[in-house]
């Protein structure tokens, strides 16, 4: 695998000044599949909203050739409003939003393949049940569902297994599984090492700054690990302007 769908050119982020993400350099190759590991606070979810431009770089910058419809994104569950009175057929459909526009019509065809991913994350039946009243697991299967539909090229996930259990968690890590398979570049932000370990070939271990890139047994070392809690046990969250820091470049994902 070479080249890179996605390159980090010194990226620094920022919220009002004070410095989340600083100084990462590296690639994405195309079709790679790549954890973002760290400790709270590292600046994970951070770099993902830059990566899709809902945050821009306080320095640097993230360059691609891909337009904002081709990043399937699925935010923290936290960030997620279920409270939004909207059916499962419904949010599956939002899937479909490029293809329809903010105000045409869903086609059959998408109509039917919402169908299938419903089929797909394992809730046939479930299309008029509205999201409020789902499990997290459950929610959590319809979000992967309405992935399916956008189809997209880049799909980036924000701690897509958190308070799910283990019998969806293993569902949904075999759609990821498809997706790779698939030649889609997938980046998801993980807390677990051993699921990490198991399924991801890629790791990119962020410390707010970047402590390694690369195979993912190489990147989840001891002696990284112990560097990325060092780092963290460092951090001045009252830092007024981000500090220049090493330069750090990452390798490309093999
Ligand atoms: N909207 C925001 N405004 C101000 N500061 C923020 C904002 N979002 C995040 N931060 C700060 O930026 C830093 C990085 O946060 P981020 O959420 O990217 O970390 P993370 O690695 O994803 O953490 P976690 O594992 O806890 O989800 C933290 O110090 C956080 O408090």
């Amino acid at each position: 695998m070479t080249g890179s769908i996605i390159r980090l050119d010194n990226l620094t982020v920022a919220y009002d000044r004070h410095p989340a993400v600083h100084h990462v350099n590296g690639v994405i190759a195309p079709g790679s599949l790549t954890a973002i590991a760290g400790p709270n606070g590292a600046g994970k979810s951070t770099l993902l909203k830059t990566i899709i431009g809902e945050l821009r770089p306080a320095e640097g910058s993230v360059q691609h050739q891909l337009k904002r419809t081709e990043f399937g994104y699925l935010p923290q569950a936290a960030e997620i409003n279920r409270r939004f009175p909207i059916s499962v057929f419904d949010t599956v459909l939002l899937g479909a939003w490029s293809r329809s526009g903010a105000f045409g019509s869903v086609s059959k065809a998408d109509r039917e393949r919402a169908r299938e991913a419903l089929q797909t994350v394992g809730l046939e039946g479930f299309e008029k049940r509205s999201i409020g009243a789902l499990s997290a697991g459950q929610f959590q299967r319809v979000l992967f569902a309405r992935l399916l539909l956008q189809d997209a090229k880049v799909i980036l996930l924000d701690e897509p297994f958190t308070a799910i259990d283990a019998r969806t968690t293993r569902d949904l890590i075999d759609i990821v599984g498809t997706w790779h398979g698939d030649g889609r570049t997938v980046i998801a932000v993980l807390h677990d090492f051993d699921q990490v370990r198991s399924h991801f070939p890629q790791t990119l271990l962020l410390a707010r700054e970047l402590v390694s890139w690369g195979p993912t047994e190489e990147a989840l070392s001891p002696a990284n690990l112990l560097k990325a809690r060092a780092m963290a046990e460092r951090w001045d969250e009252d830092a007024e302007t981000c500090q220049p820091a090493d330069r750090k470049t990452a390798r490309p994902a093999a």
